[in-house]
């Protein structure tokens, strides 16, 4: 096979670019993380190696030790990370580094704001990696041959990151990858030993890989001898006591490709029938592709510390896709593969084992710490939200760390437990009530809420779109039914007083000859015509059966493109409200024709639906007015 050795010059996507330039400034102040980023990849490598090497050992070229050396040249201004790991081809190269192959990633350019702080943390959710040699370096050259192909293959890619980049075809006998930073003017403070030796212990400590740095005489001048700078023992494999906070946050910090600190941390050893150490992490923010329910999960697995996979989702159900980690197991086959994760019994059981380790964590948070369990809700309770549907067994205890908001503070936060409801039930209800609106404010106002208030009966306000799937799989709690306050019959049994039974029957014995007419004046258009017990306020409702869709769902539903059966709705009138007292005076049949399809109308746009011809019923409706 020839080998193409052209020199190229490519231009960067247009969405690196335009990382490049935000990152620069949004991370200036925190530039110390390039080697760390730069570590972490080259680590990565090495692991991705020793993984290949297992069902291939020539990959490793009779060089058995992985490493990974950084050192500088004080005359040439350059500091040079430099790993024997897997390394890349002339494609990875150009695949791997200038674009960005991530969903989404237009979308997250599009909410930085120029603001540097609020941008940091952003671009640190991203994650920049590779690309955060740009802060510090005005070029930067990485040469690289893939392990197993010949010297011949060696790539040398160069750029000083304002748009373009160069790659070529080299000779180069070393596997693995060497990045070459040129120092920008002004950064030389990274060409000192004792910065550099600092900022490796302070962010890579924990990397299992030793990491050198030439030694220096008494002069202190670099000599030929490579010495380990940082403790390169496996962070999750020490006893937790001897483990510090910062240990741990730095270590999540490598694993997660997290800028920031993550807001709680469970590392299990587990021992017996199956035998593994599990260090767990949730992270304080979401990344920007947390709802992408296909994007990759953030457990890495090892077997006996050997690397194996990233984003083993067998690991972890996608109702806990952001917790990001490590799982090293001590009984798996160290040449394992996706395929036979998929239905392995130790598998199974450090899946089982670990959920249960999740959400213990998050119970134990949301007993001992609730502001921080707040924090976490706020960035992750609606991915949590899937969890009753998906995992039935724990669906009891995934429903204790539920939170809603709800009519008891009529605030759009998520801060109350089906426990707290519970607790404040009122003597005789015997039902857990809850409306689904596509948003807080709509949900707030529903009429359907009109009854509960009077009786000061509290209702939980859901209006994330998963809401509707979480309560057609969770239908109870500590025995407690859940039920919509807008869907099928209402009987609030023992709240309702006898005078308020009352009055209720005086109303409708006033106008009761009104619900076949509306019936006959509604026609195809209405399964049923009743009264209401739900409403004070409002003069119609509509009552959806206990399991149909909300209308707003429905819509959203055929937006997306489904086509969903046809359902006619109930409707339910106040029979003590104004507007129907006089409509059951009205004798002009058309008029009175008006009004009944005035009133479907209203009560189905204040329930998020839309409809069919809206310019008909601003039509109607006008006449209506006109003519009263
Ligand atoms: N030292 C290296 N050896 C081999 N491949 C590398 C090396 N550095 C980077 N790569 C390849 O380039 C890709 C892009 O690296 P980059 O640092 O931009 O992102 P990342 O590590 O995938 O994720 P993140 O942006 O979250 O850090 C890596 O996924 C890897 O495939």
């Amino acid at each position: 096979m020839s080998v193409d050795t052209h020199k190229e010059t490519r231009s960067f996507q247009t969405e690196v670019s335009q990382l490049l330039h935000l990152m620069i400034n949004a991370l200036y102040s925190n530039k110390e993380i390039f080697l760390r980023e730069l570590i972490s990849n080259a680590s990565d490598a090495c692991d991705k190696l020793r993984f290949e090497a297992l069902s291939d050992d020539a990959l490793m070229e009779g060089e058995g030790e992985l490493q990974i050396q950084v050192a500088y040249d004080k005359e040439a201004r350059t500091v040079t990370i430099r790993d024997n790991g897997i390394g890349m081809s002339r494609d990875d190269v150009i695949e791997n580094i200038g674009t960005i192959a991530r969903s989404g990633t237009r979308e997250f350019l599009g909410q930085l704001t120029g603001d540097q702080q609020k941008d940091a943390h952003l671009i640190g959710q991203f994650g920049v990696g590779f690309y955060s040699a740009f802060i510090v370096a005005d070029r930067v050259t990485l040469t690289t041959r893939r392990a197993g192909m010949g010297a011949e293959h060696g790539v040398r890619w160069s750029s000083d990151g304002t748009g373009e980049f160069t790659v070529e075809t080299v000779e180069r006998p070393e596997r693995g990858t060497e990045v070459v930073l040129h120092l920008k003017e002004g950064e030389d403070e990274f060409l000192d030993d004792w910065r550099l030796r600092h900022i490796i212990t302070r962010y890579s400590d924990h990397i299992p890989l030793p990491i050198r740095m030439p030694k220096r005489d008494d002069e202190g001048n670099a000599t030929e001898e490579w010495e380990t700078v940082n403790r390169a023992s496996a962070l999750w494999t020490r006893p937790k006591g001897e483990i510090s906070d910062e240990e741990y946050q730095a270590f999540y910090k490598h694993v997660a490709h997290d800028f920031e600190e993550p807001l709680a941390w469970t590392h299990n050893r587990v021992e017996g029938r199956h035998e593994y150490t599990s260090l767990l992490y949730i992270p304080k923010r979401a990344p920007f592709d947390l709802w992408d329910r296909d994007r990759r999960h953030g457990i890495k697995l090892y077997v006996q510390r050997v690397f194996i996979m990233d984003d083993a989702e067998q690991l972890m159900p996608a109702y806990l896709r952001f917790v990001r980690g490590v799982v090293d197991s001590n009984d798996l086959p160290l040449n394992i593969s996706r395929e036979i994760l998929q239905n392995n019994r130790i598998i199974d059981g450090i899946r089982s084992g670990s959920v249960k380790k999740v959400l213990g964590l998050l119970e134990d948070m949301a007993k001992n710490e609730p502001e921080k369990y707040q924090t976490f809700w706020d960035a992750f309770g609606r991915v949590l939200k899937e969890g009753p549907a998906e995992d039935y067994a724990n669906r009891e205890q995934i429903a204790r760390l539920l939170r809603f908001a709800s009519t008891h503070t009529g605030e759009a936060t998520q801060n109350v437990s089906l426990a707290d409801y519970v607790a404040r039930m009122k003597e005789g209800q015997d039902t857990i009530y809850y409306i689904t609106a596509d948003n807080h404010t709509a949900a707030l106002h529903s009429p359907h809420l009109e009854v509960f208030r009077k009786r000061g009966i509290e209702v939980l306000l859901l209006s994330d779109r998963v809401d509707e799937w979480l309560v057609a799989h969770l239908t109870e709690f500590e025995g407690k039914a859940l039920k919509s306050v807008a869907k099928g019959d209402l009987d609030l049994g023992e709240t309702e007083t006898e005078e308020e039974k009352k009055a209720q029957q005086e109303a409708e014995e006033q106008v009761k000859e009104l619900l076949p007419r509306i019936q006959e004046a509604l026609g195809e258009r209405v399964q049923e015509v009743r009264f209401s017990h739900r409403l004070t306020d409002s003069p119609a409702c509509i009552v959806l059966s206990e399991n149909e869709m909300a209308l707003y769902m429905q819509q959203l539903l055929k937006q997306a493109g489904q086509s969903l059966p046809d359902t006619k709705p109930v409707l339910e009138v106040n029979p003590g409200h104004r507007l129907i007292q006089r409509m059951d005076q009205e004798t002009d049949t058309e008029r009175f024709g008006g009004w009944a399809r005035l009133l479907l109308d209203q009560a189905i746009l204040a329930e998020g639906g839309q409809l069919e011809d809206p310019a008909d019923f601003v039509r109607r409706l006008n006449t209506l007015i006109t003519s009263a």
